[in-house]
């Protein structure tokens, strides 16, 4: 196990002239729920997006799991579950086939995994159904579940409570909490504070691209709210 399951050093994205992400050092410990937070259009989905592999890095250097990426991503992404836009499922397909159809393209051991992992997201009693008829609560719980089929020791998430009801907002903290306590780790992406404040134990805030503070929540608040922290480190945003 390595003791960073994400390390970027100067890690950059330009689109044109926009500096998208600028020189970002992000460090991600093990066993943690980790926020990336900052408001829409700060980055978050696009450092995600270059974690993954999907959007190349203008320069800079990271790793995921200690592997270096892109060089060993694919061994690296063997063991990380990500959920970057609202997953998709074929709609006439039930919930249990759509993980099966799924578990075909995942190492070894996913087929096996199915009913356990529908088990875990609450979805068991639902299973035979078709997909098409799943509340969008239902399709997130389903697509973690998807990304629980490799059985990965990082999970990340963007944005994983949007357009979710209270309940759905409760089950996906509770399965990000679970998650954590066997010692994984989840990075999740959010514009809401209450949302980093409740479920993560340490975040970064990004503001225009940048890492302004990153640290465990108790010490990036020093005593105050983190709400208070946020709008300190924000403040252009509320003064242009
Ligand atoms: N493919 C692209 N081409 C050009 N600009 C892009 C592209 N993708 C992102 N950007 C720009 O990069 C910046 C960061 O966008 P990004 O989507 O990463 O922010 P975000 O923090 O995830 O916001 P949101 O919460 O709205 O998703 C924005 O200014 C956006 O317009």
């Amino acid at each position: 196990m390595t003791e960073h399951v994400i390390r970027t050093s100067g890690l950059t994205k330009r689109f044109g002239n926009r500096t998208a992400i600028d020189q970002v050092d992000l460090d991600v410990p093990a066993g943690c729920a980790f926020g990336l937070l900052g408001v829409n259009g700060a980055g978050k989905t696009t450092l995600i997006r270059m974690l993954l592999g999907l959007t190349p890095a203008s320069s800079g250097r990271m790793w995921l799991l200690g592997l270096p990426v892109p060089a060993q991503r694919t061994r690296a992404l063997r063991r990380v579950g990500a959920i970057v836009e609202e997953p998709r499922f074929h709609p006439h397909l039930s919930g249990r086939d759509n993980l099966r159809a799924a578990a075909a393209f995942r190492g070894p051991g996913a087929a096996g995994r199915v009913d356990a992992v529908l088990d875990r997201v609450g979805l068991s009693d639902r299973a035979g159904e078709r997909v098409g008829g799943y509340s969008l609560g239902m399709r997130q719980r389903l697509g973690i579940a998807r990304c629980l089929l490799s059985d990965p020791q990082l999970l990340i998430l963007d944005e994983p409570t949007n357009g979710l009801d209270p309940a759905g907002i409760h089950e996906t903290r509770a399965l990000m909490r679970s998650f954590v306590a066997e010692g994984r780790t989840v990075v999740v992406s959010s514009h809401l504070l209450v949302e980093v404040e409740k479920t993560c134990d340490a975040a970064a805030i990004i503001d225009r691209g940048r890492i302004v503070a990153q640290g465990r929540i108790r010490e990036l608040t020093s005593g105050g709210s983190l709400e208070e922290r946020f709008l300190e480190l924000t403040a252009h945003l509320h003064h242009a």
